[in-house]
């Protein structure tokens, strides 16, 4: 394994008068217009100073990562790209050698075009073409009937744009970065994949290992896994308590074993679980993975992984720069692929902000949004809509089908936790909505919001766009108990 930090981009070296033509065509988007860099950035805010620094480092990767974009650098640097030898310089090797390059040219064309249609962004060399329908997956990969089957009982018609570059990515046995939109169906993405590689069901040990931060994601992807495998005979299990206690883990047989990193680990340390055999591993909502309490825990799953051929995958809707550092150490050759613009939310989640000027001020423009939309209350009471209070635990991940609307009452900590918070809403192409109070004390904060609504086309008044970008620090609001019951006296 390798420990350098740099091999994603390793080996994108251009020739720039060839392509001239095609850097002036891409000049006009440049890689920094698909990130909003707004994560990254509030890390990269030099402590006591509030002006945001970018890093020498950080140009330029980004610049080595801007002509690494779709198909030039495949071509020049593939292992696959034409070397024009001694005995190819026969007019009959020639011949066959423009007809092969050619061919390449058309396909990287086609690709481009698709990736384009469904603003899909890669990086890394000799990236699978994208897929053009789920009927790609038998002609070209040899998908089994029975997944394909699934896709069409659940009702999925068409690949979303992620899946269209991850699944081709992975199956061509790449280690992968992905970062795409909340509710954009990243789940499907690492786990079609995993069931056509395992095949058959497992005869010994754990070929598949899933991570995911919290003990309700890992249970709905579970669920998920079970749907997309139904019909094969594969065993796949969520590393529950109860499994711990009952089974004697040095025997596990498993394909596709889900878990939470702190169970994962003790069950690696306690039980001796045997990961050695792992094929496949996915760091799902891999930036949380990332944070400071799990690394440990991460760093000794990644460990105990220790199979040399593992393909690693992190896949999340946010993705700062410093994790996709984190992970390069860790991964070899990955292909990034970016939905859209990085660390933005969900396009189809029509964002609000209220001004509700303080702690007691929020309770009343929470009822106030529910007095003033009948059509929300009638649909409550019809059963249509339900309100979920919930704290950041289920912020991420969780696939609720009937949320259409998210508030946050109360201010969130970080670009990320809302861009994950408000995608409870307006998934898998429906419309959503996301209303978020603020109060004096948030203010200061208000603009690292408005990026994030900016960006994903929301209108932000212009006084916050002027506001100065602040490092974001934790302010918990002080407040005494709530009740949602309006007081008599009130009325
Ligand atoms: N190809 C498809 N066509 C239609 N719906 C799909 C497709 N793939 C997945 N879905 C549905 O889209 C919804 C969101 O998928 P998923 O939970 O995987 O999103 P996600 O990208 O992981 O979101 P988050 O970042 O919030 O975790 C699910 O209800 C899923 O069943």
């Amino acid at each position: 394994m390798e420990k350098t930090a740099s091999f994603l981009f390793a080996g994108t070296s251009f020739n720039k008068k060839k392509y001239a033509d095609e850097i002036t065509r891409f000049k006009e988007k440049k890689e920094t217009e698909n990130e909003v860099d707004y994560l990254s950035s509030f890390e990269r805010v030099n402590p006591g100073s509030e002006e945001v620094t970018v890093s020498k480092k950080k140009r330029k990767r980004k610049q080595a990562a801007s002509e690494a974009v779709e198909g030039f650098n495949v071509f020049k640097s593939s292992k696959k790209a034409l070397v024009i030898s001694e005995e190819n310089k026969t007019d009959e090797g020639e011949d066959n050698l423009s007809k092969e390059k050619k061919k390449i040219n058309l396909k990287l064309e086609a690709d481009s075009i698709l990736r384009k249609q469904y603003n899909i962004h890669v990086s890394g060399n000799n990236v699978a073409s994208p897929l053009k329908s789920f009927g790609d997956l038998s002609s070209v990969y040899g998908c089994e009937s029975y997944l394909l089957h699934n896709f069409a009982e659940l009702g999925f018609k068409e690949p979303t744009p992620i899946q269209r570059q991850a699944i081709p990515v992975l199956l061509s046995g790449r280690e992968c970065f992905a970062c795409a939109p909340t509710g954009s169906g990243k789940t499907l993405a690492f786990v079609s994949p995993m069931l056509m590689k395992l095949k058959h069901a497992s005869t010994e040990g754990v070929r598949a290992v899933i991570l995911c931060p919290t003990r309700e994601l890992a249970a709905q992807t579970t669920r998920e896994c079970k749907k997309l495998a139904e019909g094969n005979k594969f065993y796949i299990k969520l590393l529950t308590k109860k499994l711990i206690r009952s089974t004697d883990l040095t025997k596990l047989r498993c394909d596709i074993l889900i878990s939470t990193p702190l169970r994962l680990s003790s069950a690696i340390k306690k039980r001796k679980l045997d990961l050695s055999r792992v094929e496949y591993l996915v760091l799902d909502e891999s930036d949380k993975l990332f944070e400071l309490g799990l690394i440990k825990q991460i760093d000794s799953v990644v460990k105990a992984c220790s199979n040399p051929s593992i393909i690693r995958s992190l896949f999340s809707a946010t993705l700062p720069d410093s994790v996709e550092e984190l992970a390069r150490t860790i991964m070899h050759d990955a292909v990034r692929v970016i939905i859209g613009r990085k660390n933005t939310a969900s396009e189809s989640v029509n964002q609000k902000l209220v001004f509700a000027g303080t702690e007691e001020g929020k309770l009343l423009a929470l009822r106030q949004s529910f007095q003033e939309r009948e059509n929300v209350v009638n649909d409550f009471r019809a059963g249509k809509t339900w309100v979920l209070i919930a704290t950041d635990v289920i912020a991420r991940g969780m696939d609720f089908k009937g949320v259409n609307c998210v508030i946050n009452y109360d201010f969130p900590d970080s670009a990320a936790a809302y861009i994950h918070r408000i995608g409870r809403s307006g998934r898998a192409g429906r419309t959503g909505e996301a209303i978020t109070f603020y109060t004096e004390d948030d203010v200061p904060f208000l603009r690292n919001i408005a990026n994030v609504m900016a960006a994903s086309g929301c209108e932000v008044p212009s006084w916050i766009m002027a506001l100065r970008k602040l490092r974001w620090k934790k302010h918990r609001p002080k407040r005494e108990s709530i009740l949602t019951i309006p007081d008599v006296a009130e009325e």
